[in-house]
């Protein structure tokens, strides 16, 4: 039997009269998994309690077969962790502090101080690494903290609401680097969010927690709903895509461009012999056009939509 990744079993941490968790039973499996729930959820409760920070009031918890209260050593070695708030000291440069979190983890000097340029490297630090981190913007104190829980070359990252205080633009800068390094270091990332929406772009699970229980736990594909949409990737120059538009509209269907790609609607209330149609269609048009087929799928709805009630 395979040891999952993180696994919690009636997990339940009262602070005095307030249910922080309440009784939640989940398994994470290797890969990006997005830890959801609006705040006051039970995220970094739940996340405190992998660490080791704080105990459980009742149920047990592990990572990689380690228990919680038992293994916290272990634990510590095994994961790497970015808080959810700032925690930078002002006057130190960030080459300074992720050296000495490296320090802290046990690495010689110079190992440290090249491990810290490595990661630091990694989450795009370059010149501003030696300026004292008081002076950082919100996105760059970002990049800091994971650099941080990167250092000691865990195995799994567990992250509280990286994207916190960030700008979309941040936002999106933030989650790419997220999944690059899950993908890049092939290590599994726990990753918190109130926000479902960013997560469903960069997680191959999502765990929806609400008031400390499990609302759900699933693949995001699972997850996700089908509209309507043909999505449609093709290869081709310009007049090639008008003549399959044309084409795709002279069969019958609605159809318009949208940057690189072509979007044909379903009809509404056809059965699976009509969404078959549909995509007979748009194989006809590209055959009838100077255009190669790349992709062909029907286009998946946000699990935003899918939980907009659930997660009020
Ligand atoms: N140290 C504490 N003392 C008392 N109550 C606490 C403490 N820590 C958390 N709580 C309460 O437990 C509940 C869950 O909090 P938790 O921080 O785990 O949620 P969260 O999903 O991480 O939310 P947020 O994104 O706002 O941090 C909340 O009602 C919170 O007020």
């Amino acid at each position: 039997m395979t040891v999952p990744l993180i696994a919690a079993r009636d997990l339940t941490r009262r602070y005095g009269a307030v249910t922080a968790l309440d009784a939640l039973s989940v398994t994470m499996e290797p890969g990006i998994t997005g830890l959801v729930g609006a705040n006051g959820a039970g995220k970094s409760t739940l996340v405190k309690i992998l660490l080791g920070i704080v105990d459980p009031s009742s149920g047990s918890a592990g990572v990689m077969g380690h228990d919680v209260v038992r293994d916290r050593a272990q634990i510590r070695a095994l994961v790497g962790y970015m808080p959810e708030h700032d925690c930078l000291p002002p006057d130190m440069s960030a080459t300074e502090f992720v050296s000495f979190m490296a320090r802290c983890s046990g690495l010689p000097v110079t190992a440290a101080r090249e491990r810290a340029a490595e990661v630091l490297r990694h989450v795009g630090l370059f010149e501003e690494r030696y300026r004292p981190m008081g002076g950082y913007s919100t996105g760059m104190a970002q990049r800091v903290k994971l650099a941080q829980a990167l250092v000691h070359d865990p195995r799994i990252l567990i992250l509280d609401e990286p994207t916190n205080g960030l700008d979309p633009e941040g936002r999106d800068e933030m989650l790419a680097l997220v999944s690059r390094t899950g993908r890049e270091f092939g290590i599994s990332v726990l990753v918190s969010s109130h926000l479902l929406g960013e997560l469903e772009r960069i997680c191959d699970r999502i765990v929806l927690i609400e008031q400390g229980r499990l609302l759900r736990a699933e693949q995001v594909g699972a997850l996700t709903t089908e509209t309507g949409t043909l999505v449609v990737e093709l290869d081709g120059d310009a007049p090639a895509v008008d003549q399959f538009v044309a084409q795709v509209a002279a069969r019958g269907l609605l159809v318009q461009r949208e940057r690189q790609r072509v979007l044909v609607e379903i009809p509404e209330n056809v059965d699976a012999a009509g969404i078959q149609q549909a995509h007979d269609i748009v194989r006809d048009a590209a055959a009838a056009s100077d255009v190669g087929l790349l992709r062909l799928e029907r286009r998946r709805g946000h699990l935003q939509d899918l939980f907009a009630g659930a997660n009020a």
